[in-house]
């Protein structure tokens, strides 16, 4: 086994140990984040894994009118679709709270043109952030998944989304489904990088994450690797092999 990423990796005893301690790092960095900005900007992952983080995060008493969501990718499909992860985000979680909806940067997925739709919300994001397009704008967290791919948001594996560099969002796509998607130089500019990733099918892509060498367009995964705070959070099933 190679070296691995970073001295932020932790394997924990099982899934509800990995929600635990990532629902313990969010609140801890949220504080500060209240704390010296006044906000909390995170940008959320879809599929199955954060389902019961964000179930958990909806039970704790939080100053809701200074946290801001956003999402780092989103299935091009309407807002009601099956599988949309703003919809699965809004059912578990922000219709639990009293979150004010203009806190909800939820991608648009109406235009004919998911061009169209990348270009609207990185302007969003910039008028948010109040920044150029010169540069990145830093989230206090973005939350990522991984499939067993070794893909990370909307990040495909030989893509033309990963070879983005200049832009906050982009049209990512897989299987001919089109995403959106952050950019990974704008995950990397994140303060906080926060990857949850569990179960054994995940074991042989995080292999090829952590290895020394390895194609980063066929793992795009390797892609991320923010200068500010990058965690891994990794169940038994997926991650015990690393750190053996
Ligand atoms: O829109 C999505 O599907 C996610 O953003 C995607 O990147 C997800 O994080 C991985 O596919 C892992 O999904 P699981 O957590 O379900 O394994």
């Amino acid at each position: 086994m190679g070296l691995v990423m970073s001295k932020n990796i932790e394997v924990l005893s099982d899934k509800n140990a990995l929600i635990a301690r990532a629902l313990q790092l969010i609140l801890s960095r949220m504080k500060t984040a209240i704390q010296q900005r006044g906000l909390f900007t995170i940008a959320l992952s879809g599929g199955s894994t954060p389902k019961p983080l964000y179930e958990v995060i909806a039970q704790q008493q939080l100053p809701w009118d200074k946290i801001h969501v956003f999402w780092g990718d989103e299935r091009y499909v309407p807002p009601h679709h099956p599988d949309s992860n703003q919809l699965m985000a809004r059912n578990v979680w922000l219709s639990k709270v009293g979150i004010p909806e203009e806190n909800i940067h939820s991608m648009p997925t109406n235009d004919s043109e998911p061009r169209i739709a990348a270009a609207k919300y990185e302007q969003h994001l910039q008028d948010f952030f109040r920044s150029t397009s010169e540069n990145f704008p830093a989230l206090d967290i973005v939350l990522l998944g991984m499939g067993d791919d070794a893909h990370t948001a909307s990040l495909f594996p030989q893509t033309e989304a990963l070879s983005v560099d200049n832009r906050l969002i982009t049209v990512g796509h897989k299987d001919g489904n089109m995403r959106l998607t952050f950019t990974y130089p704008f995950i990397n500019a994140a303060r906080c990088v926060m990857f949850i990733v569990g179960g054994v099918n995940k074991r042989s892509a995080l292999a090829k994450v952590f290895a020394p060498e390895a194609d980063n367009y066929q793992y795009p995964s390797r892609l991320i690797k923010p200068q500010g705070e990058l965690w891994w959070l990794l169940d038994e099933a997926a991650g015990s092999e690393l750190t053996s």
